[in-house]
């Protein structure tokens, strides 16, 4: 069974279907690359996944049907959603935001085990700690990205859907980002889902990639393939993001 099963699902804005059968799945502990360009329908698939959208179709998350199911169950079920353009309480410290992000759990996990987490989240991302105090409008895009991606796994989550990291950062600070990322999947027991436009960055971190073109499945192989290369760039020349 893979922790994420999806299968014929279709998404859609008002009378506007924008995902059309899609299928997917998601091995427990892998990084799967959802790749795409401009409008693909990447970010709509995340927000699907955490019933953010209308959707109809089948979506099972560690063998439970998602299907009926609310975003804040979703969340607690264990899928964490980083979304594009971050999603941080900017006149929050970023403690305050860190915290908040564990808000969720502190019903049925002990103070203790949330400063475990903190302490953890601190060691990955020094940066983080020297800022705890600043409000988080004060970080830096990058910063500012890693904050989000924190708060998220402050929440515990078994499924990490991460939508668009790589936006608005200059190179360097992208690909630092998706080093971080990439360590995370053991440190923190992650599966993530991580959908981009920035294909060579996303195949460096991934076992498999996904294309989505007009929100269909286009390709779904895994990312050394030279087929999976080929056709991310056909996608791109095609009418892609070309990056
Ligand atoms: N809130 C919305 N209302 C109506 N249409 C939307 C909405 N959000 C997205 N769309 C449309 O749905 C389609 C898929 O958009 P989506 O944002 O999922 O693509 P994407 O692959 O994430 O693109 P990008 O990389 O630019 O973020 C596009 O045609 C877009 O215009």
């Amino acid at each position: 069974m893979s922790l994420l099963e999806i299968e014929g699902l279709r998404a859609r804005y008002g009378r506007v279907e924008v995902l059309h059968a899609v299928d997917l799945r998601v091995e427990e502990g892998s990084i799967v690359a959802l790749l795409g360009a401009n409008g693909a329908g990447k970010s709509t698939l995340l927000r699907a996944i955490c019933r953010a959208v209308d959707t109809s179709g089948s979506c099972r998350f560690a063998g439970m049907d998602l299907d009926g199911r609310s975003t804040a169950t979703v969340a607690r079920l264990g899928i964490g959603h980083v979304p594009e353009g971050r999603g941080t309480f900017t006149d929050f410290s970023v403690e305050e935001n860190l915290r908040i992000g564990a808000i969720s759990r502190t019903s049925f996990r002990s103070r203790s085990a949330v400063q475990t987490d903190l302490d953890l989240i601190y060691e990955t991302f020094p940066v983080l700690r020297e800022f705890r105090r600043r409000p988080a409008a004060a970080l830096s895009g990058g910063q500012a990205q890693m904050l989000a991606v924190a708060r998220a796994l402050l929440a515990r989550p078994r499924l990490l859907l991460v939508d668009e990291p790589s936006l608005g950062l200059a190179p360097l600070t992208a690909r630092d980002l998706f080093e971080r990322l990439s360590g995370l999947r053991d440190a923190w027991e992650l599966t993530i889902l991580l959908a981009e436009q920035n294909a060579k960055l996303s195949l460096a971190i991934a076992d498999r990639a996904v294309l989505l073109s007009r929100g269909r499945v286009v390709h779904d192989g895994p990312s050394g393939d030279l087929a999976t290369v080929d056709a991310i760039h056909a996608d791109y020349l095609g009418g892609g993001a070309g990056r």
